[in-house]
Order: structure tokens, then C-alpha cells, then sequence
């Protein structure tokens, strides 16, 4: 839909979605050898699990895989005047405390037209009804509370257009416009 040039991952785990973003970035993109993912995971151990795979679909080279917490590396590329909107797409799957942070900074680094996605928006639709479940863990509750903050934020943002896809644990989809 963007053709996304350059993105960053926040949240790899063995790199299931890393790898979709990878396929899908363009077949020049090969060619000038450049490092066009910034993926961010502060968990190492988990994106060797799957980067066999990576290699395999051969997009490996497109990847820069930083072993890191998402936010002194969100922090650093934007002391770098350049690195502001030079990101076309982000896709954000990790701690969910984070989001406001993870969205204050990627509003920076993000192009106005370019995309970021929020997974895990819904959890397990609980953001629906945060007190019907009288036996949820209050770690969980607690992360349904802030999924609900985080929802009302973006939803209050108007920098940006979103969209909430209803699919596995809910993706909000956001377009910068402004
Ligand atoms: C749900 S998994 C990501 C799944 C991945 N996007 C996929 O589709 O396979 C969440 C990941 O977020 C990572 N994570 C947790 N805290 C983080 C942080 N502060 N910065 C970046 N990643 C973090 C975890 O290590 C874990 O690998």
C-alpha cells in the first residue's frame, strides 16, 4: 500500500512479522545494500531462533537488528536530524507500558504519509469490558488499563488518521497526516 523503503520493528521476538516486513519491502531495495529495518528487540536469544529463516528467505542483508530496549535506540536516532520522517512504516509488538512513549517519538521519525501499527490493541477484548472478568490476573488488568489510555489517546490524536482491525488481538493502524 506504501511500499515501505525504510521501517523499524519494535518488539522482534523470533521474528515472525520482522520477516513479513521484509518480504514485503521492495526487490531494489537488494540492491543498494542498504540496512532498511531497524529492528529492536532487547532479547537476542529469540531473533537467532528464527533468523535461519530470515536467511533462508534471503532478506537477512535488509535487516539491522539492534539488541536493545526499544527507547534509548528511539532516543539516539533522533538525535540524528536526518533520521527525522525517514521511516515510511513501524510496527510496534512489545511492552505495552511503552505505547505513549513508543508513539511520541515514532511521530518524529515516522514520514507524514507513512504508516505505524499497534498490535495487541484489543487484549483479548478486554479494553471492551475491563471489569467482566473478575479473575483476570491484575498484572493483566493492568495492561488492559493502559491499552484503554493508549486507545483513547491515539483515537484523541489528530495528527494522525487510525483504524482498528478487529483481527487476532486487534491492530491499529495509523497514518500521519499532519
Ligand atoms: C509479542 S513479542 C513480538 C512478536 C513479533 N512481533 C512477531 O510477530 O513474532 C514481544 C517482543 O517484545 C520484546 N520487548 C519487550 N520489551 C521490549 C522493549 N523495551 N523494547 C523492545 N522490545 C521489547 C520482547 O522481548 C518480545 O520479543
Amino acid at each position: 500500500m506504501i511500499n515501505p523503503k525504510r521501517t523499524i520493528e519494535i518488539g522482534v521476538y523470533t521474528g515472525y512479522s520482522l520477516l513479513a516486513t521484509a518480504l514485503s519491502t521492495p526487490p531494489d531495495a537488494k540492491a543498494i545494500l542498504l540496512f532498511l529495518i531497524t529492528a529492536i528487540d532487547p532479547k537476542a536469544e529469540w531473533y537467532e531462533i528464527g533468523l535461519p529463516f530470515i536467511k533462508r528467505a534471503g532478506v537477512e542483508h535488509k535487516i539491522d537488528f539492534i539488541h536493545s530496549p526499544a527507547l534509548p535506540v528511539l532516543d539516539y536516532l533522533l538525535l540524528q536530524e536526518e533520521k527525522e520522517g525517514s521511516f515510511d512504516f513501524a510496527f510496534v509488538d512489545a511492552d505495552k507500558h511503552n505505547y505513549g512513549n513508543y508513539h511520541d517519538r515514532l511521530m518524529k521519525l515516522v514520514k507524514v504519509g507513512g504508516v505505524i501499527i499497534y498490535d495487541n490493541v484489543l487484549w483479548g477484548g478486554t479494553v471492551a469490558n475491563p471489569d467482566g472478568d473478575i479473575n483476570l490476573p491484575a498484572d493483566k488488568k493492568m495492561i488492559t488499563m493502559m491499552a484503554i489510555e493508549f486507545n483513547r489517546r491515539i483515537a484523541d490524536d489528530e495528527r494522525v488518521e487510525i483504524c482498528v482491525a478487529p483481527v487476532g488481538d486487534g491492530l491499529t493502524i495509523c497514518r500521519r497526516v499532519s
